[in-house]
């Protein structure tokens, strides 16, 4: 596949090719809409937990921190609850907390209950390439202790390490999973509780999807989100759009056509490529400059008269579109939209800035939401 560049905005020196930079700069701070001034145990938590080894701390150093899949291979067991703060440098503003394999819920220096309070997700991981009966037991005991806690807890389920498994046999698993699991609550009466699964693997994109719709479930202003996105992509004629993460590659919104895993991916690729030629050729001459700022757009062309289209929407967020090389003749009409709805994504978030961040601050406890009237301006619905 032939690619056409036109990166504008390069910066930062960086040495890892297929990853973002562990020490990665955002430049400038935008503290209009990124700043937060939650102490950090009260922030909201996405906990992993699940048996030893089953792939929790893979899962989160991947997906926050860059490690390569293979480096995997060389964590250490966790042996205390691990607190990971990524709001600094992500747009998720969560602790993730990584459990040690075996949580005992009877010990009483384990406080439950302070820690399934203030939880808005807890994924449960599974090794699929495992005997999962033991992993079974234990996602029962887990999430029903949860729920007695804390019924607003989204609870999902990584049936994880899917890449050593045949595409009949991945179906099989998570059908047998499910029934199981769901099987194992009827008969604790407990049938409103609602498990979500996913088949997951560190060695694909199946692990940002994920993680990405865990996410989503958790920003209140997912729907306003999508609204814009959808008036954005039909008013300048582009086929798909996501707003991206761009640290974690995870996607907080997308227009409501169905995602294909190929266009996801592209986008994620596409962001890395931008990074890291905007890591090795983007610094000034004196050293300065970010990698990631208010100038930062891409455009690639395919071989294929797909154009995909990158622009900053925020410190942390990207735009990335896909539309036909004939759409992208009215570039000037696509970025006038754009400029539109960068601003009205600006506003959706600026309601949390005397309180809080946006996102997660705001997913457990009091929503403070805004309505988008059709036309995009954001209106407070209370
Ligand atoms: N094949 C495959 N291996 C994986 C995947 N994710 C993690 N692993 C491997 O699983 C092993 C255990 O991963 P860890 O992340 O340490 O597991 P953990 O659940 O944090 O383990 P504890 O800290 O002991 O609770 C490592 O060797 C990883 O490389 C995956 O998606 N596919």
């Amino acid at each position: 596949m032939s690619i056409q560049y036109e990166v504008e905005q390069l910066a930062d020196s960086y040495g890892v090719s297929d990853s973002f930079p562990k020490d990665f700069d955002y430049g400038e701070e935008e503290p209009d809409i990124e700043d937060s001034s939650a102490p950090s145990d009260s922030k909201p938590r996405i906990l992993l937990m699940g048996l030893r080894r089953s792939g929790k701390s893979s899962i989160q150093k991947v997906v926050f921190h860059k490690m390569s899949p293979n480096e995997t291979l060389f964590l250490e067991s966790t042996n205390k609850i691990y607190k990971d703060d990524i709001s600094s440098s992500s747009f998720v503003n969560f602790q993730i907390w990584d459990f040690p394999g075996q949580v005992d819920f009877l010990d009483p220096t384990f406080d439950y209950e302070m820690i399934f309070r203030g939880t808005g997700a807890l994924i449960f991981v599974i090794d699929a390439q495992d005997d999962y009966m033991e992993a079974l037991g234990r996602l029962h005991l887990t999430v029903s202790r949860a729920y007695r806690v804390n019924p607003e807890i989204n609870f999902e389920v990584f049936i994880h390490k899917v890449d050593g498994l045949s595409d009949d046999h991945k179906i099989e698993t998570q059908r047998d999973i499910h029934q199981r699991a769901n099987d194992d609550l009827a008969d604790a009466s407990l049938e409103k509780l609602h498990l979500s699964f996913y088949l997951t693997s560190i060695y694909d994109h199946s692990i940002f999807e994920a993680f990405s719709k865990v996410v989503q479930k958790l920003i209140p202003q997912l729907p306003t989100l999508e609204n814009l996105l959808n008036i954005f992509i039909s008013n300048s004629g582009i086929e798909k759009a996501f707003l991206f993460d761009v640290v974690s590659k995870i996607y907080i919104a997308t227009d409501s056509s169905p995602v294909d895993m190929q266009s996801y991916e592209l986008c994620c690729d596409m962001i890395d490529v931008v990074i890291d030629v905007s890591c090795i050729y983007g610094l000034r001459e004196d050293g300065s400059g970010s990698a990631y700022d208010k100038e930062s757009m891409a455009i690639i062309k395919l071989n294929n008269t797909t154009v995909l289209y990158l622009k900053e929407v925020t410190k942390f967020l990207a735009l990335v579109c896909i539309l036909r090389e004939e759409s992208f003749e009215r570039k000037g009409l696509i970025d006038y939209n754009f400029h539109c709805f960068r601003k009205a994504i600006h506003e959706v978030f600026e309601v949390g800035v005397s309180a809080q961040r946006p996102l997660g601050s705001q997913a457990v406890g009091s929503p403070r939401n805004k309505a988008v009237a059709l036309n995009g301006t954001p209106r407070n619905t209370v």
